[in-house]
């Protein structure tokens, strides 16, 4: 049924570009994550400071992508990228057992911003090939996703390196701002 409904959207608006951020704490991955979709391949990160921005079309549907830093001092400057965003992507280090509690707490700002109040939420659980990551399970108990009521949720199991799940992720993107868009 996505698929149908974004072929149709396809024909209907054919210029429309969904926008979609990447939020995650510094080292979740992300900016790999971003690159795999766009290239393909694994490119050689440095910590990012601003953000990259790529364009990346999946199941007819056109994507701005924007990668922000993650770094502490960065956070403050994500919400001048939240405007007219249909998609938030949450990166999370699997691993990063330590700092899961900040996560939950940006997490909480994120969708408490007004300017994010239609967006639908993607957490990726990267990291998913090293040996202690946390399950998709213990991730949802651990940001409270399941009190999450004011956004559609979806949490999905990933790894940037490889790219595995990150389609599945995103296709879930694609199914949401589709439905989204055929009802407004
Ligand atoms: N093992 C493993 N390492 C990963 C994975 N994804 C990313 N990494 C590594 O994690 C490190 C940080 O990746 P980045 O993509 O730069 O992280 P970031 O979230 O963009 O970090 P900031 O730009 O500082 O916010 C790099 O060494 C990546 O190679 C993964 O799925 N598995
Ligand atoms: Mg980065």
């Amino acid at each position: 049924m996505g698929g149908l409904l974004s072929t149709l959207l396809s024909f209907v608006f054919p210029n429309k570009e969904y926008k979609i951020i990447i939020v995650g704490l510094d080292n979740a991955g992300k900016t790999t994550m971003l690159y795999q979709l766009h290239l393909g391949q694994v490119v050689v990160t440095q910590p990012t400071v601003g953000s990259n921005v790529e364009s990346i079309r999946y199941k007819n549907l056109n994507f701005e992508v924007w990668d922000l830093g993650g770094q502490q001092n960065l956070r403050a400057a994500w919400p001048t990228y939240y405007r007219q965003t249909d998609a938030v992507i949450m990166m999370v280090d699997s691993t990063d057992r330590a700092r899961i509690a900040i996560s939950k707490d940006e997490l909480g700002r994120i969708i408490g911003h007004e300017e994010l109040v239609g967006a639908v939420v993607l957490v990726f659980a990267n990291k998913q090939d090293l040996k202690d990551a946390m399950t998709t399970a213990e991730l949802s108990e651990s940001l409270g996703l399941h009190h999450i009521k004011t956004h559609n949720w979806q949490i999905q199991a990933c790894c940037a390196l490889t790219g595995e799940g990150l389609f599945e992720g995103l296709g879930w993107i694609a199914q949401q701002v589709s439905e989204l868009a055929s009802k407004s």
